[in-house]
């Protein structure tokens, strides 16, 4: 039998499906946590992202979806650079402090900190942080697609993974 006999019909969806079905299936769609940093001259600024992937290796790039309505927002815009802290096993507290509400000042006093060449903070303890200066951006829809070229790497000493998936985090061994 073909492969064409295999399958059902295509049909042609009209419109993209609505937000929560959207959010019901991306909830299956397990992710990284990742503590977003950034510092220049708007200041130091961060927030928890699952929405980033590696674009290419040549030149290094990642992707970072960032939604324009975060009050962090202008400070990425204006700083121009970023460091990815990937969270590792343990650090739930930080993705939440991070994820939510909490003043910009409080969420980095809940770690210890350093920096690489950009500037922008690593967080002690991360499983892998990725120095990035800001390539290149693209609206689509609510969010600001940053295309990151990747200007150095640390492993700043964090131990086994952390994901997000079916809204909960999951530690990796
Ligand atoms: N990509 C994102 O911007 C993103 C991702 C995860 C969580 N969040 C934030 O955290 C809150 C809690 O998330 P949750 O997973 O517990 O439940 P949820 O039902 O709000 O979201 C389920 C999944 O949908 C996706 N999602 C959520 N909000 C989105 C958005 N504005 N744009 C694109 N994708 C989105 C994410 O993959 C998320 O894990 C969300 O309401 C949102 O504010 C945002
Ligand atoms: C697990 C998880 C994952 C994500 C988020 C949250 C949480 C809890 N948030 C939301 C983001 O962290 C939040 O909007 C920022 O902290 C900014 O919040 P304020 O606007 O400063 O309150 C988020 N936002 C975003 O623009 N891109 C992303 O990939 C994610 N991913």
């Amino acid at each position: 039998m073909s492969v064409a006999h295999a399958l059902p019909p295509a049909t042609t969806p009209a419109a993209p499906v609505e937000r929560d079905l959207f959010r019901g299936a991306m909830a299956r769609l397990g992710a990284a946590v990742n503590l977003v940093t950034t510092d220049g001259p708007a200041g130091p600024a961060g927030f928890t992202a699952t929405a980033v992937c590696s674009v290419s290796d040549s030149p290094a790039t990642l992707l970072v979806c960032l939604n324009r309505g975060a009050s962090v927002h202008p400070a990425f815009s204006a700083n121009g650079v970023l460091c990815v802290n990937v969270l590792a096993a343990g650090q739930q507290a930080l993705a939440n402090l991070f994820g939510g509400k909490t003043a910009m000042a409080e969420r980095f006093a809940a770690a210890r900190w350093t920096r690489l060449a950009t500037g922008a903070p690593v967080l002690d303890g991360a499983l892998v942080a990725c120095d990035c200066r800001i390539a290149g951006v693209q609206s689509v829809g609510s969010h600001d697609l940053l295309l990151c070229e990747v200007l150095g790497v640390a492993e700043p000493g964090g131990e086994g993974g952390l994901l997000y998936f079916d809204r909960r985090y999951h530690e990796l061994a």
